[in-house]
């Protein structure tokens, strides 16, 4: 399991994505360009001392990307279908990627990806946090393929929060 996050525009999410993902031994991609410098520090507040533990990697594009998974199931969260992720199947290698805050992701990508998945919403709501949205999916996709950390399994813990 994968997490990608399409140019993300806001560094407390990506600083909460890259510490979700230390946390649950899980790679994040970044498909640039992103809304901010890397090296941001709203980011780094966000992500504290768990940075070095991030399994991180940034493509220069989509293209680069898609074209770096190949053979991997590229599936997108998005509000705009409605078929509830609580339905789907995942597989330990799927990808699950996140559009940006602001936009979600263009019509020629949201069509070309191996499928997309909706959190259901109340009527009227427009969306969830990107972050909440991830971790919302991450963890029914762990919780189906077997994916989390063995309890135990886990180093010592710092003593830090
Ligand atoms: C703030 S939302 C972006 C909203 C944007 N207007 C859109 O339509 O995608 C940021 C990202 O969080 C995810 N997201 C938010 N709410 C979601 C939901 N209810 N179901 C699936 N994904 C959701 C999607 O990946 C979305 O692109």
């Amino acid at each position: 399991m994968r997490l990608a996050l399409y140019q993300p525009d806001i560094p407390p999410n990506v600083g909460t994505l890259l510490r979700l993902g230390a946390c649950l031994g899980v790679p994040v991609d970044i498909i640039e360009p992103c809304g901010f410098p890397f090296g941001a520090r709203d980011l780094k507040r966000a992500v504290m001392d768990y940075r070095d533990a991030a399994d991180v990697t940034r493509h220069v594009s989509f293209q680069a990307f898609h074209k770096s998974i190949a053979g991997n199931r590229l599936v997108l969260l998005t509000t705009r279908v409605d078929a509830p992720y609580t339905e789907f199947t995942f597989t330990e290698s799927d990808i699950l990627m996140l559009g940006r805050e602001s936009a979600g992701v263009p019509d020629d990508i949201h069509a070309i990806v191996d499928h997309r998945l909706v959190i259901p919403m109340v009527p009227g709501m427009r969306s969830i946090n990107v972050a909440v949205s991830a971790a919302m999916v991450l963890g029914e996709a762990l919780r189906q393929t077997a994916g989390f950390p063995k309890i135990g399994s886990l180093s010592e813990t710092t003593g830090l929060v």
